[in-house]
């Protein structure tokens, strides 16, 4: 009999297909409070979960006896609890590297949307008040020549100096907690402490994983030392930054600017004050979000999926 999986997220027929040649699939386009109740049941017996975002915890592995694999849809796994999943002998797996380059544009967009206030003269061009030339007071800041800090030097931060580097003359300082010599080497970043990037960049990218250490890594101290000319760029997850202290550095020009794809509620609340400051640029967490990088994502976890149902290791086993 073939094993029942779940699968929490709208994908690919072609991904189905892959899943549906060894497994029975259960699928929701996505989970919501109404459809929540029917997939509680579902998991009663399903040996596997494929999506992404969904909390796996104790809480809810108790309702999943039968589960033997759990495919994060991301590279990103703060939503498992592994050592939950280690207790009870239970895979889990991302997709890394698949979307570098792809969430690495999305930060290049963000920076340069936020320096040369892109959406904002869109939006001039867009209600009829380009009536005469451009004044001054729409001006933006350069983005190439500028000092770039990378906060989490992995797979999308390499993509992004990649970029900053070869395409916009950029320096690059980085800091993680180990070195990264690839990237030294072939995008001439220079490793630092925290401390030292943020008083030096113009240009700050948070980029690590959210982790217990992670944890509001930037805060109010943090953006204290960043210069009153820094844009702040977060596209790693939104409990990363203390969004009290970033709405506080924003509004008291501590800094100048932030591009954010991610936030610590998502959706955003429309009351967060960080959506009626013009001098942030806002995305709902579309990092990875083209059709060819999310089919690619998909098509990994499925492969994940079916390679650890069939008893073999997957290929981006988490440990
Ligand atoms: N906005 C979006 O749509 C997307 C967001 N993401 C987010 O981006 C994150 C990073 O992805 P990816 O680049 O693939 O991950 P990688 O694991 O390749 O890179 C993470 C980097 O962060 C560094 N790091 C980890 N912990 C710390 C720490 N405590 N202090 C300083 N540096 C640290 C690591 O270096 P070291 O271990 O040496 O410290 C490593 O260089 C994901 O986990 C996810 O949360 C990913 C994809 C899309
Ligand atoms: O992969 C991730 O971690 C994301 O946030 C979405 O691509």
């Amino acid at each position: 009999m073939k094993p029942k999986i779940i699968v929490y997220k709208k994908v690919d027929k072609k991904v189905l297909e892959l899943i549906e040649d060894t497994c029975k699939v259960v699928y929701f386009e996505k989970l919501d409070s109404q459809n929540f109740p029917v997939f509680l049941e579902e998991l009663k017996d399903a040996e596997g979960l494929i999506g992404s975002g969904l909390k796996v915890d104790h809480e809810l592995l108790d309702q999943a006896p039968q589960l033997k694999i759990v495919c994060n849809i991301s590279v990103g796994y703060d939503n498992l609890d592994l050592t939950a999943l280690a207790e009870r002998r239970i895979m889990a797996t991302n997709t890394p590297d698949v979307l570098n380059d792809t969430v690495a544009d999305t930060i290049m967009g963000l920076i340069l949307s936020t320096a040369r206030r892109i959406p904002e003269l869109d939006q001039w061009v867009k209600t009829g008040q380009w009536e005469s030339g451009l004044g001054e007071k729409w001006f933006g800041v350069d983005v190439h020549h500028k000092v770039l800090g990378i906060i989490g030097m992995g797979g999308i931060g390499s993509d992004v100096a990649k970029r900053a580097h070869y395409g916009f003359d950029m320096e690059i300082l980085y800091h993680n907690r180990s070195r990264n010599e690839a990237a030294e080497q072939k995008y001439g970043a220079t490793y630092c402490s925290l401390e030292e990037l943020l008083k030096k960049s113009d240009f700050v990218c948070l980029m690590t994983p959210l982790t217990p250490q992670t944890v509001n890594l930037i805060g109010k101290r943090e953006f204290e030392l960043m210069k009153e000319s820094a844009i702040f760029i977060n596209a790693s997850r939104g409990k990363t930054v203390d969004e009290e202290a970033l709405i506080h550095a924003l509004k008291t020009g501590q800094i100048y600017g932030a591009g954010l794809d991610v936030f610590v509620q998502e959706p955003v609340n429309m009351d967060n004050p960080l959506l009626s400051m013009n001098n942030v640029v806002t995305l709902p967490h579309i990092g990875s979000a083209t059709y060819e990088t999310r089919f690619k994502m998909a098509m990994i976890a499925a492969t994940n999926l079916v390679t650890g149902l069939k008893g073999d290791v997957p290929p981006n086993l988490l440990k």
